[in-house]
């Protein structure tokens, strides 16, 4: 099983810290969702991890390696970083030809990802007439031609209509359940909730969290439930009796915090108070992200202009 490990990681652009000192590692057969801000650092880490750019210090290594050391790499890692990387005036069938030839994989895992990746009946057609959604999904095939351990996507659902991000969804979901180490990069909250397991978040440069998403979600956001009554002052008389924590909402409904609907619900009704609405609200990792950032931002001076 092959983990990628990101050890005191920094790499530096004319003084500024792009990465600064970051640890954490990705482990098989999850999805990780790597957050954080535009300019956090998710691609100049990503970009360090595949050797393309070297660290000021610190090390990224897979499966104990770095990816230089690694023979034929493509076997061993997939990535898309950019999709607009392939030539355009080359087919998609060309292009995956052509990485397999130099990767020596065999030919026929390139019909294999084309199907995977819905381009089959667009194959023999030039790139540069691909729409950017097409050419997310040509980048994706060419990381999945080797048939890799470890996947590394940066932003994948870019461009993609919706049916191509439920496709993407599954696609990470299936990696994973295969025993992939997979990290994905997102500025889509919803999107990152349904296929990741785990989290690893950035602020400039620097590591906020790694853990999981559920304990993530559930720490940072308080659960809640939504009621209406056509009797509010008895609601509230109601809540305060039993110590509950309420705020009133412009519409006149109330949010409890810290409650469950199945307590709320009796409460009511033991109570004799009309329900008009009584909804649990779920906490969702967007609200979670944006209470993480929100505490960051507070606490951090904001960067010096130069
Ligand atoms: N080649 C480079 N030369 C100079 N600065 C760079 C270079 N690459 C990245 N940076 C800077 O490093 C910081 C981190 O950028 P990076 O692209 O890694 O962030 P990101 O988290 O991927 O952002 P986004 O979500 O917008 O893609 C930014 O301030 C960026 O301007």
């Amino acid at each position: 099983m092959t983990s990628i490990d990101v050890r005191d990681l920094s790499k530096e652009y004319g003084g500024r810290r792009a990465v600064d000192q970051l640890t954490f590692s990705v482990r098989p057969g999850r999805v990780t969702g790597f957050l954080g801000p535009n300019g956090a650092g998710k691609s100049t880490t990503m970009r360090l991890v595949l050797g393309l750019d070297r660290p000021t210090s610190g090390t990224a290594t897979i499966g104990g390696h770095p990816y230089a050391a690694l023979r034929e790499p493509l076997r061993r890692v997939g990535a898309l970083l950019d999709a607009r990387a392939a030539h355009g005036s080359r087919t998609a069938r060309d292009h995956l030809r052509a990485l397999a030839a130099s990767n020596r994989i065999p030919d026929r895992r390139v019909d294999t990802v084309l199907e995977e990746t819905g381009l089959a009946q667009v194959a023999r057609r030039r790139v540069r007439t691909y729409s950017l959604g097409m050419r997310q999904r040509l980048g994706i095939a060419a990381a999945l031609l080797g048939d890799p351990e470890v996947v590394l996507l940066d932003e994948p659902a870019n461009g993609l209509d919706p049916e191509g991000i439920v496709w993407i969804r599954t696609l990470l979901r299936r990696l994973a359940r295969e025993g992939r180490t997979v990290l994905v990069s997102s500025h889509l909250m919803g999107e990152t909730a349904a296929f990741a397991d785990h989290l690893v978040i950035l602020g400039r440069g620097r590591l906020l969290a790694d853990t999981p998403v559920q304990e993530f979600i559930h720490a940072r956001v308080r659960p809640h439930v939504r009621i209406r009554t056509s009797e509010p002052s008895a609601l509230d008389d109601l809540l305060a009796r039993h110590g509950l924590d309420a705020s009133p909402d412009p519409d006149g409904s109330r949010t409890v915090w810290h409650t469950r609907v199945d307590d709320i619900g009796r409460l009511m009704s033991g109570a004799g108070l009309p329900v008009l609405e009584l909804t649990a609200r779920e906490a969702t990792l967007e609200e979670a992200y944006l209470d993480l950032t929100a505490a960051e931002a507070e606490f951090t001076a904001p960067p010096q202009e130069a």
